[in-house]
This record gives C-alpha cells, structure tokens and sequence, in this order.
C-alpha cells in the first residue's frame, strides 16, 4: 500500500488529501479570501502562508510526515505536454521566476520540500500550462505574437475521462466542451482527447471570473498602462487577481455572491449575469472550435455547485449541445491516480529540462 500526499493551491484556496492507494483517507483544505491574499506582491510570497497552512492541517489531525510520495499541482512552467513529472531543482528555479503568477506555482515547489523531508520522491502532473493547440488557434493578430495556454488542464482532463466512461466510451473518442468554473474560467475544446483551443484563463484572454478581468477593450487598456498613474504589476494584478467579480464587488466568495442573485439583490444579480453571459459566448466560440461536433457541454468546478449560475448558464448553451454537470474539481484524485501510476511504474515519469 502506498501512502501520497497531494497538495493543491488554487487561487481562491488551498486544498490537501492523503491517499493509501486509490483511497482518499484524509481531506483538508480552506478558502483564502481576496482581503487576506491581496496583502502579498506576488506568488512566492504567499509560500510560508501556504506552507504553514499545509502543515498545520496535517498537526492538527495528527498525520505525520511519512509519504511514498508527494505529488503537487503542477505551475506555470513553460509549455508542456501532459502527464506526470518529478519535480526537480531546475523546476522549482522555474516556477519561482515565473512570469505568471498563480498559486498554483507553489504546489510543486512546496511537494519537493515536503518529499525531501520524508525522504520520498515529489511530482506534479497535467500542468496548467498543458498545449495541445491546434496551429490556427496559435495565431493572433499581431504576427510576432503567439497565444499561449493557461487553463485548468488537470480537472478538464480527469472530468472528461470520467464523462467519456461513464457513457462507455474513451476521451480520445469525443468531443466536449469543458467549462472550468474557478478562481478562473477556462472554457476548452476538448477533440478526440486533445485540448485544440482553450482561453487562456489567467491573463485577459475569454470570460471575466471571480478573480480575472477577461479580455478587456484593449484601447483602454492601452490607455491605463500609458495614464502613469500605475506600474505594470498593480495593472497585472488587477488583470489576474483583483479583476472580475473581486473588482465589481470586491468579494471572491462565489457563494455569497450566487444566494444574493438569487434573492434578486443588486447589483449582485447583474454583476454574476454578465459573467455567466459572457461565459456562455465563450462555449459558442468552443462550438465553433469543434465544428459544431460536440458529445456534450461539461460545466465543472466550484462555482458548479450554483444552482443559479447552472440553470442560468443552461439556458444559455443547452441548444448546442447536452449539459453534463459535475461540480467541484476531479484534481485531488487524479493527481494522487498520477502519483501512484508513477509509483507503480504504470505511468511513464517525464523528467524536465
Ligand atoms: N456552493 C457554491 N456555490 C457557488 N460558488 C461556490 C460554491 N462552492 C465553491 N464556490 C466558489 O468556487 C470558487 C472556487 O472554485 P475551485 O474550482 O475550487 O477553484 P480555485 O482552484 O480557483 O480555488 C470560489 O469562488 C468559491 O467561492
Ligand atoms: C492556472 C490554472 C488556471 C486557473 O485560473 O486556476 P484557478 O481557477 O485555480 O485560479
């Protein structure tokens, strides 16, 4: 039997599960509410808020520290192709001097130390920065620029996996849209097991979402980082972390926010409509990605277990295609799944470079 210890921070949270196996045995985790968070700079500096958080859960539960393994969501490296890495020290310099800032950085970076105290080895797998896009996708409008993939490639993945089985076929069979509704959105074309199109869900580009602007009116924005009267990073941070609903209501807490529209209280319900709007125009460009060949639209993450958004985005997308809806995230399992197939010598162990 092997014991894995999985460590998952998201932005809007940090969540840890121990494994004997297959079985989750133990599960911890909490809420990071945006008035605590935004006190940091950056990422790197939330590391002992995060660690300490991680740590403690498992002191007051009387865990100690004895892992086969510890596996950590994967960070913002540059791109890679999907499956299970160990983590190495030329992977935590990366994600430590990453461009991107998003907690998830810190879940292989915290997995090393962890794994080196218990003398164990440390992973991550299906990072967010996952390309599978197809060449037309890569084009912009700007010849030297090229798009870059940031979405929630391990839930996206395991959710459609478990969708394609439970209709008795296999993800390399179908084609779904796959809606993560977090922190971020990501809304995915998922073809015959490859991601060929996703917005990228940290940094402007698709639907606003509780942390992120989405894509903006790009004169404006041109406008704002010429007024001096920011520097480039309050303006990063207002694109990835203090945008959407946190800059219309200065809340993350999608709970709160869900009962309020519901109640019909403003300007909850208009704020919380216009994202789930411009969610939905996103599944229509996904549509669009897939030619129309779509098996089913899957809405996923926290923010699923809304009843109001799922209705309100259902009667939005239903006429493309079925709705399929599986709330929370898959990525617990499916990172310890990982970690044990890696163990097991099942999965091949990609080393990075
Ligand atoms: N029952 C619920 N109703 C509405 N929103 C919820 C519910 N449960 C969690 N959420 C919201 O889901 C978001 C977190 O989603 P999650 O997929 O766990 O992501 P992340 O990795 O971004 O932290 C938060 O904004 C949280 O408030
Ligand atoms: C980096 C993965 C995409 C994302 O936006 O994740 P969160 O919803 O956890 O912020």
């Amino acid at each position: 039997m092997k014991r894995i210890f999985v460590i998952n921070p998201g932005s809007t949270s940090t969540k840890t599960a121990v494994f004997e196996d297959d079985k989750a045995v133990w599960m911890s985790g909490g809420h990071h509410p945006a008035s605590e968070t935004a006190a940091f700079h950056n990422i790197n500096e939330q590391y002992e808020y995060r660690k300490e958080f991680i740590l403690n859960g498992l002191k007051k539960s009387g865990i100690p520290l004895k892992f086969d393994a510890v596996i950590g969501r994967g960070g913002l490296t540059k791109p890679l192709q999907g499956g299970v890495y160990t983590v190495n020290e030329k992977m935590v310099y990366d994600l430590q001097h990453a461009k991107d800032q998003h907690a998830c950085n810190l879940g292989a970076i915290i997995a090393y130390e962890i794994a080196h105290e218990c003398g164990c080895p440390a992973f991550m797998a299906d990072p967010g920065v996952v390309d599978e896009l197809q060449p037309l996708a890569r084009i912009t409008g700007l010849s030297f620029m090229k798009k870059r993939t940031i979405f929630h490639a391990l839930n996206s993945k395991a959710v459609s996996r478990k969708y394609a089985k439970s209709i008795g076929r296999k993800y390399e069979d179908i084609n779904v849209i796959v809606v993560h509704l977090g922190g971020g959105i990501s809304v995915g074309a998922h073809c015959k097991g490859k991601v060929i199109d996703v917005n990228n869900a940290l940094n402007g580009d698709g639907p606003f979402s509780p942390e992120r602007s989405g894509t903006l009116p790009m004169n404006q924005l041109v406008d704002l980082c010429f007024s001096g009267k920011y520097s480039q990073k309050q303006i990063m941070k207002m694109i990835t972390g203090q945008g959407g609903i946190v800059a219309h209501l200065g809340t993350n807490d999608m709970i709160t926010v869900s009962r309020e529209a519901e109640e019909g209280n403003e300007p909850y319900r208009t704020v919380l409509d216009a994202m789930l709007y411009s969610v939905a125009k996103q599944v229509g460009a996904m549509y669009v990605a897939l030619d129309g060949q779509v098996d089913a639209i899957i809405y996923t993450g926290g923010i699923s277990h809304s009843k109001y958004c799922i209705d309100t985005l259902t009667r939005r997308t239903s006429y493309m295609a079925p709705v399929v809806v599986m709330p929370g995230e898959g990525e617990m399992e499916s990172l310890a799944f990982n970690a044990l197939g890696a163990l097991n010598g099942e999965l091949e162990i990609k080393e990075y470079v």
